[in-house]
């Protein structure tokens, strides 16, 4: 495992506006998509915040890691590389972004990972040649 993820807990529905604090009880139930809970570390977090995306083809991925104590059961968001990473490369995560979805609530940036699976690959290509004309 190379980290964890910290930020504040928050449902999809109240992400950017009434954040939880990340020690916030999860129950194990199935929840539907309006009660799944976010990440969102946009104000708080840790060295996690500065891992930068690419598509398809990162090198880490992220698995929920169940805490359990008598009490509470808890996730924390841990990163877990995918394979060997030399030494000085940069560590990278696939954000899962569709880049095509218009009504993200967050405004999405141009993608720059490098990838050949680029999922922004088109539009950067569109706007490229766009600015060039
Ligand atoms: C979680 S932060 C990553 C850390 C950030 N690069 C920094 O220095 O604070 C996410 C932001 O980093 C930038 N970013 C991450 N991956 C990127 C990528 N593949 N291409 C372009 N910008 C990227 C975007 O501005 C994105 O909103």
């Amino acid at each position: 495992m190379k980290g964890r993820c910290k930020g504040q807990l928050a449902t999809k529905l109240k992400m950017h506006g009434y954040p939880v604090v990340l020690d916030a009880d999860w129950c194990l139930k199935v929840v539907n998509d309006e009660k799944a809970l976010c990440l969102d570390a946009t104000f708080y977090g840790n060295v996690a915040r500065f891992i930068n995306h690419r598509c398809l083809d990162a090198n880490m991925i992220e698995i929920p890691v169940k805490i359990e104590t008598p009490d509470h059961h808890y996730y924390h968001l841990a990163f877990f590389t995918t394979r060997e990473v030399n030494a000085l490369e940069e560590l990278t995560w696939d954000y899962g972004i569709d880049f095509d979805d218009t009504d993200q609530p967050v405004e999405l940036f141009q993608c720059r990972c490098g990838s050949k699976f680029c999922r922004n690959m088109k539009r950067s290509n569109r706007s490229n040649s766009a600015a060039a004309r």
